[in-house]
């Protein structure tokens, strides 16, 4: 709520949101997002959830079935010749021209936007190229490109003009470690600028590090949204006890009641029992028992324990 006094609507808002293919597949069921203005989004879920059929109509580029889609406080996809300038959208990998150099794809993009004036168009494409560190490729061609590279040209051109609203499905899908840090800190350079950022992925890390706000999607029912800090803290983190001793540590634990126990090395985790139980006892408990304990915490919950907590399931990080 704080958001909407702030700042109006959210940046994108959904009611209801509803699509069913024409082959009766139910993509996106009843979905209800606000993803405040400001932050930094993740849209997460495991392939086929269906994030991208929910991007494609809040780009306009799919009818719902039913249900309402608003970007900046307009309803999709009716406003979006007024809606889709004020949005930057890397959807499904950019359309290049490899037989193009890097700048010479953005001086394309540039010319197909009426809305663009030709004498600044220079300054225009140098500042995007600037923007995703390719000023020194900027004169090769985009099929020598590396995917992380064509990735970060299609970003520049998402980037020509201002934005208010970037869209991102799936950035850094493909990418090696390395681009997916440049990926990274760009969307955080841009966040830091004001810009909203509505990234999928399927990749819970990239979340937990890059986003302020999430949602959870599986088989195209929203299953939780908010801060990712608030969604962390709803999964109870895990016990982890390090000892030479870990078939006894593993036997007491059971005992009290600790589920889901593994043995790493020296070191035993587990679920902390449903019923709160004192630490402290079961600390006493091994050492009762003549455990050596040498260490002995809870770990911090992560975006994957409240998924896992969420679905019953393990994250699908297939693909
Ligand atoms: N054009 C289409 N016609 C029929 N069914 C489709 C179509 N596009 C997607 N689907 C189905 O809708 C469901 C959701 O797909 P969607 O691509 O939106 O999921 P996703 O979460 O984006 O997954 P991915 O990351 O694999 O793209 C899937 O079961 C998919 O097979």
């Amino acid at each position: 709520m704080e958001e909407l006094s702030a700042a109006g609507e959210p940046a994108i808002a959904t009611h209801a949101l509803t699509k069913r293919y024409r082959g009766g597949q139910l993509a996106v069921d009843r979905l209800d997002l606000v993803v405040p203005r400001g932050s930094v989004f993740g849209f997460l879920g495991p392939n086929g959830s269906g994030k991208t059929t929910t991007i494609r109509m809040l780009m306009g580029l799919i009818e719902p079935t039913s249900g309402v889609a608003r970007v900046l406080g307009e309803e999709m996809p009716g406003a979006g010749r007024r809606v889709l300038p004020r949005v930057g959208a890397l959807i499904e990998g950019p359309a290049l021209y490899g037989f193009l150099s890097g700048r010479d794809n953005l001086v394309r993009f540039d010319a197909a936007d009426p809305t663009a004036d030709p004498r600044t168009r220079k300054a225009r494409v140098d500042a995007a190229l600037d923007r995703v560190g390719l000023v020194a490729a900027a004169g090769k061609k985009a099929r020598a490109y590396s995917l992380g590279m064509k990735q970060r040209l299609g970003l520049a051109a998402a980037l020509l003009q201002p934005r208010e609203l970037l869209v991102l499905d799936e950035p850094t899908n493909g990418l090696d470690p390395q681009g997916m840090r440049e990926i990274r800190a760009l969307v955080r350079g841009l966040a830091s600028e004001g810009t909203t950022v509505f990234l999928s992925s399927h990749l819970l890390d990239e979340i937990e590090q890059v986003c302020t706000h999430a949602a959870v999607m599986a088989q195209g029912r929203l299953l939780t949204q908010g801060t990712v800090a608030a969604l962390a803290s709803s999964a109870r983190g895990r016990l982890a006890v390090t000892t030479p001793d870990t078939a006894e540590a593993v036997r007491v634990l059971k005992e009290q009641g600790v589920n889901d126990l593994t043995v790493d090395d020296d070191r035993v985790t587990g679920e902390l029992p449903a019923v709160a139980r004192e630490l402290a006892d079961l600390n006493a408990a091994l050492v009762r028992a003549g455990v050596r304990v040498r260490s002995f915490g809870t770990e911090r919950a992560s975006l994957e324990d409240a998924f896992v907590a969420l679905t019953g399931e393990g994250f699908d990080v297939a693909g």
